[in-house]
Parts: C-alpha cells; structure tokens; sequence
C-alpha cells in the first residue's frame, strides 16, 4: 500500500498519460489510490491532465475527510465503494472515452461481452482470444450514491474485475497496483475502440442485445 505522496505523485503522473491519449476531455474524469489511512481522490471540477499535490483530498474508508481543501469528486462514493467491495483493489482510474461513451450507450444489455481479441490476454486473469470478456454497464445516474449501491449489488453474484462502465459516461478501471490498472485502462480503452470500429462496419444492430 503506499503513503499519500507516493500515491499522488502516481496519480498527477497518470492524470498527464490519460490526459495525453484524449480520454479525459475538459474536467472529465477521477482518479484515486488506496493509502495507510484510507485513499486519496482527485478534487472536483479540475482538468486532471494538469494535477497538481494541492488537487488531492485524503478520506478514510468510511468517506470521512482526513486532509485537502478543495471540494470532493462528485463521484467520489463510487470510488469509495469500489474499495469497501474489492480488498484487492489499489487504484481507480476513471475515464471518459469516445469509444467507451459511444459504446455503452450503443450497447442495450447490461454488459459488454468482447471476444476473438489477442489483446484481452494483456488483462490479468486472460490466457486466450477465445475467452469472453464481459464488462458489466449501468444506466448513468446523476445519484452517485444510488448508481454505487447498483454497483455493489452487482458485485455480490458478479465480481467486478477489470471494470465497469457507465451508460453514456464513461469507465472505471480498477487495479492491485497503478501499473495494473494503467493496464487495464488502456487495454480496455484499445478493445472499446476496436469494438466501435467493428460495428462502425458491420452495423450496430450486431451489438443491439
Ligand atoms: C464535466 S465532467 C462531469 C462529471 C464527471 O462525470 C466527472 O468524471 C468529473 O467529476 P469530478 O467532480 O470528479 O470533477
Ligand atoms: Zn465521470
């Protein structure tokens, strides 16, 4: 686990990375990081490609305020359950792709089921092209607090392993460190796109299910 400074710098280094590939556009988008006491998230409103140490806020697991000024993420209680559900999960990068918007709003089932890909291996946990990815999506809701609870219902039959997105929205991608879900980001993003240009050719009532 690592200490808030640790953590903060790696979170303004990844805001600069996904900042970069053009996944977090205007002041999309939220980062965070489990630390000793609890995690530190990114302040709201913010253009996270540009974070500096005074855009962090530090909260305990419960979600009270340990350190920081600025005014919490919106979407912080999501960030807040995804470490209460998911003991292993060490950072949450959230994003706002072209491809993971568009795709989610295409998609009418309640997942995201990807195969055939020889990128899916680079997820942990993949070994063949031929296993199915499926990533879970939810309806957006400006409730934060209800979309979390919808979350964590999931989460009892169907654990969340690489991510989620939400309709419209965008991603969360989770990992056991920042290297894994910086991974997982951008492998992610890479399947949405190549996904998106799939039907863009063969039609999106193949993804209407
Ligand atoms: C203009 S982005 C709308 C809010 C959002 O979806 C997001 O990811 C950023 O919210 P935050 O409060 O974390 O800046
Ligand atoms: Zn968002």
């Amino acid at each position: 686990m690592q200490n808030n400074n640790t953590a903060i710098s790696q979170l303004i280094e990844a805001g600069k990375w996904v900042s970069q590939k053009e996944w977090i556009p205007a002041t999309g988008g939220n980062f965070s990081a489990r630390t000793e006491s609890g995690f530190v998230i990114t302040a709201s409103g913010q253009d996270k490609g540009k974070l500096t140490n005074e855009h962090f806020l530090q909260l305990d697991l419960q979600g009270k305020p340990l350190a920081g000024t600025k005014k919490r993420s919106a979407e912080t209680q999501l960030h807040l359950s995804l470490y209460q559900l998911i003991p292993e999960a060490q950072c949450v990068l959230h994003t706002h792709s072209v491809a993971a918007t568009v795709l989610s709003q295409i998609t009418k089932s309640h997942k995201l089921d990807l195969t055939g890909y020889e990128m899916q291996k680079a997820l942990t946990g993949f070994t063949s092209h031929l296993e199915t990815l499926s990533i879970p999506i939810f309806n957006n809701d400006q409730d934060i607090d209800h979309l979390s609870l919808l979350v964590s219902d999931h989460h009892l039959h169907t654990p969340i392993e690489h991510g989620v997105l939400i309709r419209g929205h965008g991603l969360y991608a989770v990992g056991r460190n920042i290297d894994e879900v910086r991974r997982h980001l951008e492998v992610l993003e890479f399947l949405f796109s190549c996904e998106l240009e799939r039907l863009k050719i063969t039609g999106i009532q193949a993804n209407n299910k």
